[in-house]
């Protein structure tokens, strides 16, 4: 009797004990660790808003967004960054183009000024960089360990791997399907236009985001689109499922709030895990003359030798590695490009002019006959227009990263090991400072003698990122605009329907709220 009872004790004080640790390993991450952070932080020089524990400036953020939600902007304010941002408006007013601010325990330091970032990356190499935790953790299911999360020695392993699937010899080999994908699109517009009909509204946000993923599946997968649909779908839905679970991101237990959405994600995120692998292992087992060599994945299952890169760093990658890149190129290719096309046809819309400039164009370089890959150069004033609404409508409106060790920026600068970095894009995109009093107009001629359109610093357009982590999809990118936007062109004109609604806000990327219905005529 007196054993049990003495082995009771001894159970309880073990179960409190490690009560008592788990407690103490929370305060000490979720309080302690903070606060040194902190204190670093202000000691070498950072401001910003004042976090309250435990969510940090989270509650500000809301209560500015709650502020400044009229329901739209009027339709030719380009002048975004108050109206998608207005925290980060009202703190650099108040802190600067540099200062601290916190998602729930973890502190971001927050940049717009070019020449920080031009001293920050200066002195780090692409490899030295890390990307927040909080993000690596709540973005798991949906890009797991690829290019866009991996780190050090991983990631040159990975970008040396992934590289020659994105050079331009391998894309060209992908042009074919980017024009096919698009004239399905564009047939089916002809067809809703039925006979008697001048004209009709088109929700062109998704009729593009289909496309773009149409393309993105053939391209990544070389599938159809019946069967990429399924991962495309499901990817979708995860994406919004997770935007919704991440609302408390970098509070502790913050995805307990929204945990049907976090389960959700994560039961997504196996599932579409599960559908790559097949689409992974059939691809093993066919005979190599089988499948298309044009796609990304079997560019990327090639072995090394026939691929011809050198050895030194590398290997192949495993299966789970090729799951991880295929998810990850599929939502960094799909979703950036179908909004860049997406702005473009409103900023077009909005300049008929402009519409008319590029047609003329396009017919000097390609005459009336089909598009030549080739000469997808010479499409000059169409690179003017796309480096403008990459500008004015960013689809990647930020740039995150880590410091892994300490980054001494000037001499009694230094950002401490560990911190969290937000690069705002979309304010120095529309910086009066660095553009000009006509920051916030269409003016595609800026781009006319300079790729930096006249930017008064070269680290102030930064669409695709900077240095050695700059965007790998550039150029896929660059292909599949000029010849999806080349054939709209030829076929149609479009205006502005009287139901847009000009709001754009963010989740994850740079969108229209309400999408982008259009009037669309044939010519
Ligand atoms: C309008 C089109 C696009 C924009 C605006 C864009 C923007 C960006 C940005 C800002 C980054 C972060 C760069 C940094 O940290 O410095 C990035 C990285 C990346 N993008 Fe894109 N992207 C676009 C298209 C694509 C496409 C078409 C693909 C693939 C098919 C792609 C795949 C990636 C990948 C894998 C990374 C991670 C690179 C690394 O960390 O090494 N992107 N992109």
């Amino acid at each position: 009797m007196e054993f049990v009872q003495f082995s009771q004790v001894l159970s309880l004080i073990s179960m409190a004990a490690i009560l008592l640790f788990m407690l103490g390993k929370v305060i000490y991450s979720c309080w302690i660790l903070p606060k040194l952070r902190y204190r670093k932080l202000r000691t070498n020089g950072f401001d910003g808003p004042a976090p309250i524990f435990p969510l940090g400036n989270i509650n500000d953020m809301k209560k500015e967004l709650k502020k400044t939600v009229s329901p739209s902007l009027s339709i030719s304010n380009h002048d975004i960054h108050s109206f998608a941002f207005p925290y980060y408006a009202r703190w650099q007013k108040l802190h600067g183009n540099v200062f601290i601010y916190w998602l729930g325990t973890e502190p971001f330091l927050y940049i717009a000024d070019p020449e920080f970032i031009k001293k920050m990356s200066a002195v780090v190499m692409g490899k030295s960089w890390g990307k927040p935790r909080v993000f690596k953790r709540d973005r798991d299911p949906l890009f797991g360990n690829g290019l866009v999360m991996v780190e050090g020695d991983k990631w040159v392993n990975h970008r040396h791997v992934i590289n020659p699937a994105f050079s331009p010899a391998s894309l060209k080999g992908m042009t074919n399907l980017m024009a096919e994908s698009a004239t399905n699109m564009l047939d089916r517009w002809a067809d809703l236009i039925y006979s008697g009909k001048k004209e009709i509204e088109i929700e062109v946000e998704k009729e593009i985001t289909s496309t773009a993923g149409e393309i993105i599946a053939k391209t990544t997968f070389g599938i159809n689109y019946e069967n990429g649909g399924k991962v495309f779908d499901k990817l979708r839905t995860l994406q919004i499922a997770l935007f919704k679970s991440i609302r408390f991101v970098g509070v502790p237990y913050g995805n307990l709030i929204y945990h049907k959405e976090a389960l959700k994600a994560k039961k997504l995120g196996k599932e579409i895990d599960a559908l790559l692998v097949s689409i992974i292992e059939a691809r093993k087992k066919m005979d190599k003359n089988q499948y298309s060599q044009h796609d990304l994945l079997s560019l990327l299952m090639l072995d090394e030798s026939a691929n011809g890169m050198d050895c030194r760093l590398g290997k192949t990658l495993s299966t789970r590695e090729l799951v991880d890149e295929c998810k990850t190129i599929f939502i960094g290719g799909h979703e950036t490009s179908a909004l860049a096309l997406t702005w473009t046809m409103l900023l077009l819309a909005l300049h008929p002019e402009w519409q008319t400039q590029l047609r003329e164009e396009i017919k000097q370089v390609f005459g009336v006959g089909e598009i030549d890959v080739t000469r997808l150069n010479a499409l000059r004033k169409m690179g003017w227009v796309m480096n403008e609404v990459l500008r004015l409508y960013s689809p990647a409106p930020n740039v995150q990263r880590q410091a892994k060790d300490d980054i001494q920026v000037d001499n009694n600068v230094v950002i401490p090991k560990g911190t969290n970095i937000w690069i705002d894009v979309v304010s120095m995109h529309h910086d009066k400072q660095l553009w000009g009093e006509d920051v916030n107009e269409f003016k595609p001629e800026r781009f006319k003698d300079d790729v930096y359109g006249g930017c008064k610093h070269k680290m102030g357009f930064l669409p695709f990122g900077f240095g050695g982590r700059m965007c790998i999809g550039k150029n896929l990118f660059l292909m599949e605009y000029k010849i999806v936007l080349s054939l709209i062109l030829t076929r149609f004109s479009f205006s502005i329907s009287p139901n847009y609604k000009h709001c754009p806000s963010i989740l994850l990327s740079l969108r229209p709220t309400h999408g982008l219905p259009l009037i669309i005529r044939p010519l």
